[in-house]
């Protein structure tokens, strides 16, 4: 039983010490005022960094022979050079954030389409690229980095107007968001979810490659997702569709986002289907070829280094994408899975 007087104490709220926040946390909520509140945002591209485009193409600057790469300049150092070239220092407030919580620095993208290239590329020191030929020179955050600036500029250059009173749209400082303030409508940077699937019976696993891969290429299926639909649902439909299979099984493995040819989030797994029932039934309009390969095909592919960064070299017969593309991690994961099962 309670005594009288513990019951006659007051119960005072037991005092918590706040911690400090994880300097993780820390950045992040500083990036989220930023994308929220125009004065501080108008205030930290005053001291922040920009990654240069130019036509969406990313400026790149050599740091030896055949290696580049993704400048961030200095804003004051931006604005001296549009000084030079005659231009209004205003077009700096057209910079979006790039919330990159990597770093404390907030980074910013700015298109400078409308400048003369030439004059631009020698005051910077560097040169525009398109963005698949800039992926192939820069290591794997670059690519990160670089896609997301440009999936950004590309976004607003394309939500100009609002698609329901088909008037002007109004950003924010920081470019997180549009606003029609005739409907009132708020747009948001867009990205179409995207399941990307290796499938695998067991022994092999089956690669496709559509009529615009360049010569010799071959990845896993991919398809967008239909409105309401889920992961497993896209995936089933998509192997279904491309090649008459049907999924056994399904893993997820890992997510990207793709900026080309638009923002796409590539949700990438792995799939298996029954080994007595692997026969393709291709589906032409979307694949122009598919094929069952075995491991040693996949790790002969998986070494092939194309498209190589000068132009003109033979494409090889048979070479999967890229270390920065997903389909390159699921390639890589299976035939690092079915090496480990052939140790057993
Ligand atoms: N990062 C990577 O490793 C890879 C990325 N991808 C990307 O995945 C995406 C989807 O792959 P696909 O096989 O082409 O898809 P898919 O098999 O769904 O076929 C494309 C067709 O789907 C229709 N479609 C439905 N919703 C669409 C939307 N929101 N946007 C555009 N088209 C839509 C169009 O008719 C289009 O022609 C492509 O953008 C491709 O660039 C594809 C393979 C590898
Ligand atoms: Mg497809």
């Amino acid at each position: 039983m309670q005594s009288l007087r513990s019951l006659l104490k007051p119960k005072l709220p037991k005092l918590v010490t706040p911690q400090p926040l994880s300097s993780y946390v820390s950045r992040i909520r500083y990036l989220m005022k930023l994308k929220e509140d125009d004065e501080a945002c108008r205030e930290a591209l005053k001291s922040g960094s920009l990654l240069l485009y130019h036509k969406l193409a990313p400026l790149l600057q050599k740091k030896e022979k055949g290696i580049y790469q993704l400048p961030r300049l200095r804003t004051p150092d931006v604005k001296r050079i549009l000084e030079k070239l005659g231009r209004d220092k205003k077009l700096i407030s057209e910079a979006v954030l790039i919330s990159c919580p990597e770093t404390a620095e907030p980074c910013f993208c700015l298109d400078v389409g409308d400048l003369q290239k030439n004059s631009m590329e020698q005051l910077c020191g560097g040169v525009f690229m398109d963005l698949r030929t800039a992926f192939l020179m820069l290591t794997v955050p670059e690519t990160t980095l670089v896609a997301k600036g440009q999936a950004l500029l590309r976004w607003h250059q394309t939500h100009g107007f609002c698609s329901a009173t088909g008037q002007p749209t109004v950003r924010n400082q920081s470019g997180s968001q549009r606003v029609s303030p005739n409907s009132g409508i708020t747009y948001y940077p867009q990205m179409a979810p995207v399941v990307i699937v290796l499938v695998s019976d067991g022994n092999r696993c089956l690669l496709g490659r559509q009529r615009s891969f360049p010569p010799g290429m071959y990845s896993a299926l991919a398809g967008f997702c239909d409105l309401g639909e889920t992961l497993e649902e896209t995936l089933r439909r998509e192997v279904a569709e491309e090649v008459g299979l049907e999924v056994d099984t399904l893993q997820y493995s890992a997510s990207q986002h793709w900026p080309i040819p638009q923002s796409s989030f590539m949700l990438a797994c792995h799939a298996t289907v029954n080994p007595d029932k692997t026969q393709v039934v291709l589906n032409k309009a979307e694949l122009e070829d598919a094929r069952w390969c075995s491991l040693e095909e996949v790790l002969a592919a998986l070494q092939v280094k194309y498209p190589p960064n000068k132009p003109g070299a033979t494409p090889p017969g048979f070479w999967v994408p890229h270390g920065f593309a997903i389909a390159h991690r699921l390639i890589q994961e299976w035939a690092d899975q079915q090496q480990h099962l052939e140790k057993k």
